[in-house]
């Protein structure tokens, strides 16, 4: 099976400075799950920068979807990047439109009838338990309801890759299974998800996924694969 994203001896520098990640190598296969771990700093959000192709890497190969990112023509990487969802750290809500329409924006975009993209979004909010916040507007919406909202933008085009950086930051431990369960939800229908998080304690939920953890932008554990998850409490499995 082609895998759907590859790294190979991947180095990644800003500027002048030194590298913030070094030697990657691993392989993505479609369908399959990899939560992304390591301390502040380690370099997380920048391996997913390379992967929604906002930079390109300094050192060795990435492919995507069957392509060098290093190669691509800029003019690609739009019709690329629509077939990825991404949940930001920073959330990058569209201010000026209601929750509802950023959640449509996606489908809307896709050329989806109008009719549909109302039905999907409805039910996409009342998923994430924003139903009754339809129509505010993103910066009157709690920390935890923006990271939901980003959620819900980010899954409703069911994209072929699902990239979340820290999606359960500002959530309390319920509603993180529940965001949780919805990516495995996605996965089950066959979206790639990769997830970059602090959250140790939601690893042993996803017991097929993959873990890939950096240390100061290295590859620590590179083929990881949780089996018995440490403390998970029978019936906590998925
Ligand atoms: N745009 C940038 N310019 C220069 N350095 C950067 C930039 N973005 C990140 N860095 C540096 O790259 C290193 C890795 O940062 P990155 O944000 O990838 O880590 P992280 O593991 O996602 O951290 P966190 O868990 O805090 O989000 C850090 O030393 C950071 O200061």
């Amino acid at each position: 099976m082609a895998p759907l994203a590859r790294f190979e001896n991947v180095g990644l520098r800003y500027g002048t400075d030194a590298e913030v990640l070094r030697d990657i190598g691993f392989r993505l296969d479609p369908g399959s799950f990899m939560f992304l771990i390591g301390a502040s700093g380690a370099g997380k959000t920048s391996l997913l920068k390379l992967l929604y192709l906002n930079r390109r890497p300094t050192r060795g190969r990435v492919t995507l979807f069957g392509e060098d990112i290093g190669r691509v023509e800029r003019a690609r990487l739009p019709a690329m990047r629509r077939r990825i969802g991404v949940v930001f750290q920073d959330f990058r809500l569209v201010d000026h439109l209601t929750s509802f329409d950023n959640v449509a924006l996606p489908l809307r975009i896709a050329g989806v009838p109008e009719e549909e993209v109302r039905a999907d979004v409805e039910e996409m909010l009342d998923w994430v338990g924003l139903t009754k916040r339809a129509h505010a507007r993103p910066r009157t919406l709690s920390g935890g309801e923006q990271q939901r909202l980003a959620i819900a933008r980010a899954v409703i085009g069911r994209p072929e890759l699902l990239l979340a950086d820290e999606p359960t930051g500002n959530v309390d431990p319920k509603m993180a299974e529940r965001l949780l369960r919805l990516f495995q939800e996605m996965n089950r229908l066959g979206t790639t998800v990769v997830v970059a998080t602090h959250a140790m304690h939601l690893l042993p939920h996803v017991p097929a996924a993959k873990v890939l953890r950096l240390e100061r932008g290295e590859m620590k554990d590179p083929t990881g694969t949780i089996r018995h998850p440490p403390g998970a409490p029978a019936g906590t499995r998925a």
